[in-house]
């Protein structure tokens, strides 16, 4: 176990800077003059070795805690005969998957708190899948419209790891996780690549103190100089951080593994430079931190992801489970289409049906997914003529500039209604799934 020391001064005009060391010449002291990082006390971190070559992308194999639903699910299995396979082959470094519990229900994990938990659960809802939960304290729930799928909350890291490796099928995650948990051998198969929130990137952030460093290779520069203090990069993404790193030339450099609240850490003085989500940035911003060019290693957004082997499976279990994922996949994409759109009615005066689809189509906002539709309104006495009740779906940001465009053709009485759903003749999201898994697997 190596020790990392030092006590930061926490004001902004003594934020740490990196030590010049003897022989370093490309890095510039800060106009702050702020005090080099003083010695270090002794202060026992977690902490890994100084940079190493490429990491195993593979996190450490995670005992199998058996649960009374996977015992439930367990004997459900055995009655049935048949199981939703965990992953057939596991992660380099990971030991053979042997001995867990068979299972036949299906099995979504999803954020077990905080804004990612309500965004998803929201989703869930908004697309007629509510996640049902008996009590607040239980880790498993259920999904309506779904009997028999088990929802389990579970904090995000873990629910990269469990679909990875099969013990659970489906996940709602951020693609920062996936990439740094996923394993990279394909395991883990990202089926909606945006769900539309948890949108971020995985930047890298450096004291605001060091002027003379605004970009990666500023930084790099810094790193490698002769003589330099091996770099410390605070981190919850370790294998990202060293494939970046790597890739940018830079050697001298440890990382150090913390699990939140990273921004602290360089006016601490247990870190130099964090490696961390950033989304408003204000937070890197309140911790007198900056992202610099070139320093961003993930863009993220959140999705919904599978397990390769569950999904490609054979047998009623699997079957199953890829037609859940084909009607979640239908859901998400139809209502996140519909979130955009919004429905017109309006009436317009015209000498035939021709007559008003041709002024309709003259507008180019006016033209609908395919067309509008035109219906004749048969006034409640019958004497008048040539009213007709057209209907379009409009984008939602050209909604006033469809309706200034109706005005201008004749249109009145004009309504305006939310759109819940635009299903689209196939799923072209689904069909890429599909091809995703290879040939001979259908639903
Ligand atoms: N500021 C942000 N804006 C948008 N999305 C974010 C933001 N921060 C994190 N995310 C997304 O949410 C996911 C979970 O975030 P976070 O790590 O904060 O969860 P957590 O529940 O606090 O995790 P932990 O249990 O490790 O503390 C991230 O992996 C990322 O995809
Ligand atoms: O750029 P910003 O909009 O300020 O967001 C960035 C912050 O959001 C996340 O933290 P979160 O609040 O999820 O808590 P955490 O520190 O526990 O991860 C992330 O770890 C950053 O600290």
């Amino acid at each position: 176990m190596a020790f990392i020391t030092g006590v930061g001064a926490l004001m902004a005009a003594s934020t740490p800077l990196r030590p010049a060391c003897v022989g370093r010449s490309s890095f510039a002291p800060s106009p702050l003059k702020a005090p080099a990082r003083p010695a270090r006390t002794q202060r026992p971190l977690m902490r890994e070795a100084p940079v190493t070559p490429p990491a195993a992308t593979a996190d450490p194999p995670e005992p199998v805690v058996p649960t009374p639903a996977a015992a439930a699910a367990a004997t459900a299995a055995a009655s049935a005969g048949a199981a939703i396979p965990h992953s057939s082959a596991a992660p380099s470094g990971d030991p053979p998957l042997s001995g867990r519990t068979p299972r036949t229900n299906i099995r979504i994990a999803i954020p077990s708190k905080g804004g990612m938990s309500a965004a998803t659960t929201s989703l869930l809802r908004d697309v007629g899948m509510d996640v049902q939960m008996l009590n607040p304290r239980q880790y498993v729930a259920s999904l309506r419209n779904a009997p028999g799928v088990e929802v389990w909350l579970q904090r995000p890291p873990d629910i990269v790891r469990k679909v990875r490796d099969g013990d659970v099928d489906l996940g709602f995650v951020g693609y920062d996780l996936v990439s740094e948990h996923g394993g990279g051998d394909g395991q883990v198969v990202i089926a909606h690549e945006d769900l539309g929130y948890g949108g971020c990137r995985l930047s890298i952030g450096v004291p605001m103190a060091w002027a003379h460093v605004s970009s990666v290779a500023e930084l790099a520069a810094v790193v490698n100089a002769p003589g330099a203090a091996a770099l410390r990069v605070a981190t919850k993404f370790p294998v990202r951080t060293r494939e970046f790193f790597q890739a940018a030339g830079m050697v001298n450099y440890e990382v150090v593994k913390m699990d939140g609240a990273l921004e602290a850490s360089t006016q601490m003085g247990t870190a130099d430079v964090i490696v961390d989500l950033v989304s408003s940035g204000v937070t890197l911003r309140e911790n007198l931190l900056k992202e610099i060019d070139g320093g961003t290693l993930v863009t993220s957004a959140f999705q919904m992801v599978g397990n390769r082997a569950s999904l490609a499976a054979t047998g009623a279990p699997a079957d199953a489970l890829r037609s859940l994922c084909r009607e979640l996949l239908e859901r998400i994409d139809a209502h996140l289409m519909g979130k955009e759109q919004c429905n017109v009615i309006a009436n317009i005066r015209g000498s035939s049906m021709n007559d008003v689809a041709r002024r309709l189509g003259a507008q180019t906002d006016l033209c609908g997914m395919d067309g509008p539709t035109i219906n004749s309104v048969v006034p409640p006495r019958g004497t008048e003529t040539g009213m007709y009740a057209i209907g379009l779906v409009v984008p939602k940001d050209s909604v006033y500039r469809a309706i200034k465009q109706l005005r201008s053709v004749g249109g009145s009485g004009v309504c305006v209604l939310p759109v819940t759903y635009v299903f689209e003749q196939e799923s072209k999201r689904w069909n890429a799934l599909l091809q995703e898994l290879g040939s001979g697997v259908v639903e």
